[in-house]
């Protein structure tokens, strides 16, 4: 018994150290996914280019990282596409979600933190899905204005982006019809897995979900009442008390006030502050278990003008390189000790 124990606590330790960054701490893997059939407003596909043109690699190799940019993957056109109840395109989103998990699943598999470039929050199914293939025992950390936890029968909209979160949960799998697309997923998540941060425009049947599932959520609300400070102390206690186990940060750009991040589909106001934002995002680091992160929703057709499509993409990049350890302490890579103008001079003489 005592035997049988030990060696299941082993293989337990041998399966998370795959997943827990011990060796993949200093390589990350850049995935773009330019998808936008998860909803209706088309230049969502842009964001992975919006995104790496305001700097992304340069500001992760500046942290010390060997960056892997994998590229965009390519997503199938599919001909016949008919809506399923109201929701548009199901099979291509689904179709796009599998290639996703695949592509998601063989970064972590070779040792990469990975980070997952949208792209509409649709993307989070397949994301989520491919982590969980290599980490099963995850958790997710959703920070959004929205729940994205409609079901095809509560959604107002019919837009799977609003709808990511269902696809994942076992608590759902009764409510959730056959979506065609689908069928190469099943749930996995448990609802004491998940956080969200951020709420502020939840639907009815999304709120009926969530009190009725127990999920622990932060709405904006709640930032204001409690402070980021202690929202991210409860999120990463509800998370990680029991014990260490990857993250998954599933990050919506219209969590931010649209004053920062005006160029989204979705925007609402009353959103994070940019030091509410990067705080949630140094906190992640700082935990040593980020294992993916997607970063969605940047729309570069929708900015009113250059400048805000240039502020909601450098706000992307901002959060991406503090997820990943850009500290707002400075770091010291550089420095032994602090340069001398007496050891500079003999230098200078030789
Ligand atoms: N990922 C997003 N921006 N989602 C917005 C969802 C909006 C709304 N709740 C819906 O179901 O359509
Ligand atoms: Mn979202
Ligand atoms: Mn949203």
């Amino acid at each position: 018994m005592a035997l049988r124990g030990s060696l299941l606590r082993f293989f337990r330790t041998q399966l998370n150290n795959a997943c827990l960054n011990q060796n993949r701490a200093h390589s990350v893997a850049i995935l773009g996914a330019p998808f936008s059939k998860g909803q209706k407003r088309r230049g969502v596909e842009h964001g992975p280019k919006a995104i790496r043109d305001a700097g992304l690699v340069d500001r992760l190799s500046n942290l010390d990282y060997s960056v892997h940019d994998f590229g965009d993957l390519s997503f199938p056109r599919l001909d016949k596409d008919e809506h399923f109840m109201q929701v548009p395109f199901p099979r291509t989103v689904g179709r796009a979600n599998q290639l996703l998990s695949t592509a998601v699943n063989s970064a972590v598999g070779a040792g990469h933190t990975c980070v997952m470039l949208g792209g509409d929050h649709s993307l989070a199914i397949g994301s989520v899905e491919g982590h969980s293939q290599q980490c099963p025992d995850l958790c997710l950390i959703w920070v959004d204005a929205h729940a994205d936890i409609n079901t095809p029968l509560t959604s107002p909209s019919g837009n799977l982006h609003g709808q990511s979160v269902a696809f994942l949960l076992k608590e759902l799998q009764d409510k959730m019809p056959k979506v065609p697309g689908f069928s190469w997923m099943k749930p996995f998540l448990s609802s004491s897995d998940l956080v969200y941060i951020g709420l502020r425009d939840v639907d009815p049947g999304e709120h009926y979900i969530l009190k009725d599932l127990g999920i622990q959520y932060f709405t904006m609300r709640d930032i204001d009442r409690m402070g980021i400070q202690r929202v991210m102390e409860v999120t990463l206690d509800h998370l990680l008390a029991r014990k260490q186990r990857p993250i998954h940060l599933s990050f919506d750009i219209d969590s931010f006030d649209p004053s920062l991040a005006p160029a989204t589909g979705t925007p609402v106001n009353g959103g994070l502050t940019y030091r509410e934002g990067i705080y949630i995002a140094e906190e992640i680091h700082n935990t040593g278990l980020l294992s993916v992160m997607d970063l969605v929703e940047v729309n570069p057709v929708l900015g009113a003008s250059s400048e805000a499509v240039e502020a909601t993409a450098g706000l992307a990049v901002d959060v991406i390189a503090s997820s990943l350890g850009q500290s707002r302490e400075g770091a010291n890579m550089a420095f032994q000790e602090t340069p001398s103008p007496k050891q500079d001079t003999e230098q200078l003489r030789l």
